[in-house]
This record gives C-alpha cells, sequence and structure tokens, in this order.
C-alpha cells in the first residue's frame, strides 16, 4: 500500500537492541533506536503527513569539543536528575558495598570498633588511618588485604552507583504483580511544556491515540477494580489536555520491606494519560505545548515501558494514525496497537475490521488488541502485555548498568543533549530546544525483523523509493533531513529568538493547566 518507512540508508545508523528476546509476543516490546532527525508524533499529525508545515526542531550535529557551554543564567542548571543523583551519591555511601568490606575489616580487629571505645584521641586519630587507608585503596596503592579484588570491586561498584539514580534502583526491584491486588490509583498531576512528571521508580504505560478514541475510559477500565482517582472521560475531544500521570498504588504489605514508611501504599505501575492528537479543540497554544509534552515524555522517559496505541475499531487508519505510528518507531517507543470501542462492532463486522486495521497500519498478525473500555473485552490479555513489557523494561535497565551504559536501558532518540560537559545535567527537560544525535554505532543485522518490531511496512527492503512524500523533508533542503554526515546546522539568530520566544511562552501556560487540574476540568 505505498507507505514504507525507511530513512535514507545514508543515514541510517542504528544501534541493534542488545535485549532482543526472540519469543514470539513479546516481539513487539524493544527499543529501537533512530537517528532520524526528530520530527513530532503529534506535530506531524497535525501538520499533515508530509511534516513540512508540523513544527520541527532542527537537529544539530555539534561536535562534543565544540559544545558551547551552557549559560548559567539561561538555563536551568540544577535539573531534577542533579538532585536525584547527588540524593543517590549520599545513599550510595552508606550502603556501598565497598564501605561495607572496610567496615568489616574494621570490626574484625580484635579490639572491637575502634572510635567506640576508644579515647577521644585516639578515636580520631584511628579515623585519620581509617580515612588514609580508604584513599590508597582508592587510588588502587593499598591491595594488601585482598590481592586486588577490592580494587576490582571498587570499581564495578563506583560504576554503577555513578549510574544509577534512585528511583532507578527502585526501579530494579520492580516484581510483576497480580493486578487484582492494585489498590488504588492515584492522579499525580499533569504535566504540561518541559515539566518531567516525577518518577515513581516503576515502569510506566502511556495511552495515545486520536482524540476521543478511548483512551481514558481503557485506563479506568484496566484499573477498575481499583478505587481512588479515575481519568476524566469527555463526551468531546480534548478531555484530557496535559501528560497525566497516575500511579497504581498496591497493598503496602504485599510489597513487603519496600512499602512505604507510614504504611503508605506503593507504586506499583504508572499510567500515563496521554492528551489525544488530531481533533483537540484546544488553543494553538495549548496545543503546541501538550504536544511538546508528549513528545518529550515519550522520547527519553526512562520509566516507559510501552505505549499502547488506540485506535478506533470502526475507523479505517488514515495517514495521520500512520504518521503517529511511524514517528513512535523513530522514537523507539515499544508498542502495542489496541482497537478501541469493539463492542459497537457486530460479530460479523469483527473480522473485517480487524483486517481493515492490520492493513492500513501494516501490523504484525495479532494486532490490533481488540478491546472495549465499556465491556472490558481483552483487558485481561492487555494486562499480560503490558506486565511483560514492564519486565522488559526493567531487564533492559538492569543490562545497561551492568554493561556500564549511562542510557539507562533506553535506546530511544534522545530529545535532548546528553551529560557531555560532565556537568551531571543531561539536559533531559532542559530549557534548551535542541536535539543532538547522540546515537552511534551502526545498525549491522542484515535481519530487518528487530528494527521492524514485525511491521512489514517499516521492514520492507525497497523502502528508499516507495516512501514518496511521506518522509521526504528535504525536497527544498531545509536541513531537517541530512544526507552528510558532517552537516552541521546552526540556528540563526531569529531562529534562536524564536525558540526563546516560544519556550517562554509554552513555560507561562503551566500556571493555567495546574488551576484547570484544581477546578477538575483535567
Ligand atoms: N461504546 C464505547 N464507548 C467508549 C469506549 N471507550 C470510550 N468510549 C466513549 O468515547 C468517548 C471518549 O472517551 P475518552 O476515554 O474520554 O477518550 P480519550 O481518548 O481519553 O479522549 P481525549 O482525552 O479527548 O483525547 C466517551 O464518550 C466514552 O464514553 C468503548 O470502549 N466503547
Ligand atoms: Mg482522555
Amino acid at each position: 500500500f505505498g507507505y514504507v518507512v525507511k530513512p535514507r540508508q545514508t543515514t541510517l545508523r542504528r544501534q541493534r537492541h542488545k535485549t532482543v528476546d526472540p519469543s514470539p509476543h513479546t516481539h513487539t516490546l524493544h527499543s529501537i533506536t533512530s537517528p532520524r532527525p526528530l520530527f513530532t508524533a503529534l506535530g506531524m499529525a497535525r501538520g499533515g503527513v508530509h511534516g513540512k508545515k508540523s513544527r520541527m526542531i532542527k537537529t544539530t550535529k555539534k561536535k562534543r569539543k565544540n559544545k558551547k557551554p551552557s549559560s548559567p543564567g539561561k538555563h536551568r542548571k540544577t535539573s531534577k536528575r542533579d538532585a536525584q543523583s547527588s540524593d543517590s551519591g549520599q545513599t550510595q555511601k552508606k550502603s556501598s558495598p565497598i564501605g561495607k568490606v572496610l567496615g568489616d575489616t574494621v570490626k574484625s580487629k580484635p579490639s572491637g570498633p575502634p572510635w567506640q571505645v576508644m579515647g577521644q584521641r585516639d578515636a580520631k586519630k584511628n579515623v585519620e588511618l581509617e580515612k588514609v587507608r580508604r584513599e590508597r585503596i582508592r587510588k588502587g596503592l593499598d591491595k594488601s588485604s585482598d590481592g586486588g579484588n577490592k580494587e576490582r570491586i571498587r570499581a564495578d561498584v563506583s560504576a554503577a552507583n555513578r549510574l544509577m539514580s534512585e528511583s532507578d534502583r527502585i526501579m530494579l526491584s520492580w516484581k510483576r504483580f497480580n493486578p487484582q491486588s492494585a489498590l488504588s490509583l492515584k492522579f499525580i498531576g499533569g504535566f504540561l511544556d518541559k515539566r518531567a512528571p516525577p518518577s515513581l521508580g516503576v515502569p510506566e504505560v502511556a495511552f495515545l491515540g486520536r482524540s476521543n478514541v478511548g483512551k481514558s475510559s481503557l485506563l479506568n477500565k484496566l484499573v477498575s477494580k481499583a478505587g481512588g482517582d479515575s481519568a476524566r472521560v469527555g463526551k468531546t475531544p480534548g478531555a484530557t489536555a496535559s501528560v497525566n500521570l497516575y500511579a497504581l498504588l498496591g497493598q503496602p504489605k504485599r510489597m513487603g520491606k519496600n512499602a512505604l514508611p507510614g504504611g503508605e501504599a506503593k507504586p506499583m505501575l504508572g499510567f500515563v494519560d496521554l492528551p489525544g492528537f488530531g481533533y483537540a479543540k484546544l488553543s494553538k497554544d495549548t496545543k503546541e505545548s501538550v504536544e511538546l509534552a508528549a513528545e518529550r515524555y515519550l522520547g527519553k522517559r526512562r520509566e516507559l515501558a510501552l505505549g499502547v496505541l488506540l485506535v478506533d475499531s470502526r475507523r479505517v487508519p488514515n495517514p495521520d494514525d500512520r504518521a503517529v505510528l511511524a514517528a513512535l518507531f523513530d522514537m523507539g517507543v515499544p508498542l502495542i496497537v489496541v482497537a478501541t470501542k469493539s463492542d459497537k462492532l457486530k460479530a460479523s463486522e469483527i473480522e473485517s475490521a480487524m483486517a481493515t486495521i492490520r492493513d492500513g497500519l501494516g501490523l504484525p498478525d495479532g494486532q490490533p488488541l481488540r478491546v472495549s473500555g465499556v465491556t472490558g473485552e481483552n483487558t485481561k490479555d492487555l494486562w499480560r502485555i503490558i506486565l511483560d513489557a514492564c519486565e522488559q523494561r526493567v531487564k533492559e535497565l538492569k543490562l545497561s548498568i551492568q554493561e556500564g551504559r549511562d542510557d539507562g536501558g533506553v535506546m530511544r532518540m534522545s530529545l535532548e543533549e546528553e551529560d557531555d560537559d560532565g556537568d551531571g545535567d543531561d539536559g533531559f527537560y532542559d530549557d534548551e530546544l535542541e536535539i543532538e544525535d547522540v546515537n552511534e554505532g551502526t545498525f549491522e543485522d542484515d535481519d530487518d525483523y528487530a528494527y521492524s518490531q514485525g511491521y512489514d511496512w517499516i521492514a520492507a527492503d525497497n523502502a528508499s523509493d516507495q516512501d514518496g512524500d511521506f518522509y521526504d523533508f528535504d525536497d527544498d533542503d531545509d536541513g531537517y533531513y541530512i544526507d552528510d554526515d558532517n552537516y552541521e546546522p546552526e540556528y540563526t539568530n531569529e531562529e534562536k529568538q524564536r525558540i526563546e520566544k516560544e519556550s517562554f511562552k509554552l513555560k507561562s501556560l503551566q500556571p493555567r493547566v495546574d488551576a484547570m487540574i484544581e477546578r477538575g476540568e483535567i
């Protein structure tokens, strides 16, 4: 049917995901990397599939060494991630296995713990000696106690600690759970622009799709056994107008030692109800702001385990749907497509309706999964897929930490800069509208299966000349699509001003959204 989405070979630099699980039902759940310049999933839908009218952010391909230092006044330097990492630095010190090793050594001396039983002066001296000894070990000078093994452990531990934020650490202890045991759903907040939702330390599932397709309804149905908040369902499109984060809370006693103090329930899973694209009757500003928030969330959220893309059972997928699906692939969001409102189909219509969607979107067998937010059809299957994806996400995270990668297993397109100046600020949700292609490496595999996630329209070999104008951004050589690896587009002053103005405008919207949430309008 002609929709073949594959970037030009000249710019195809992919990194094969290391944790490809060959089992058939999880092949849609892998993160895929694509270096293609970003165009916004939602922006594309708004501007049409040709992308020309879409809001796109220019890609920069600055070399690291040329990176200009961000000016402290202009950009927020103490990002949430900073705070997290310095926080975790402190807790790590306490719980560091090395500390334990050293502590053990001290304890095993016959005189017992020195600075508790000694006089103050001796104790002080002892502390000084201990400091010197630790410093020697740190520098690798003292290998006497365990023949250098400690040295290796130290390196391992510090590498791992550096990588692990508090929320990553919590996430590694995530366990599959029985959805029936969920206690309640808690609305954490609605987020716009670059405000990142807080990290709950659990994997998250995001619902996305056209306005009015039934995202909020499906979310509510999935957690209908749990009490608490519910997502707002609207008769008119545009009911959800920010990135809304919900925590599914479990019984504290079931969570054992992980229960929060005071018997508070512990999050088991995060749900994100994204604003619908397409028909939202929102003001232009809000719309842009919403799109930016959604796009940022999808592009780099470490917790994101699965995107659930909803399409209406009764509709023939249109170019907007395809564009969004393709953009999600580009961002490497693990995906399941579900067809909603299945209760509105007659039994005789089901087969052909599903085939229409499957063909229209080029989906692999078994998709879309037919669901209903009214009857709850197939919600059990969806739960299984969600939990599989969460497990996979945690596995990826673990692997990335073991391998010393600092991407946390998020092999997605980076929307922001990495922390390449070593200041602990990776630019996540930073005030800088800049994209850097951080994905190095090549996609070497002949078998495109891992990349395609089984979607034939992406895997097709003859992609380059068949894609028509679907992704043809460079007709007018506007630099959005880079043919030449050495091409280094720069912002003009005018563009910089526009970007700054835009981001200021977007920022000013947050209070309005907060107020809307307060009034229960979102
Ligand atoms: N019959 C039927 N109606 C549904 C189903 N899911 C949602 N609806 C209806 O469709 C309308 C929109 O549902 P929402 O859940 O608000 O849709 P949404 O995708 O969250 O919409 P936005 O927040 O505007 O993006 C409501 O009137 C729902 O009652 C379903 O499975 N079956
Ligand atoms: Mg909604």
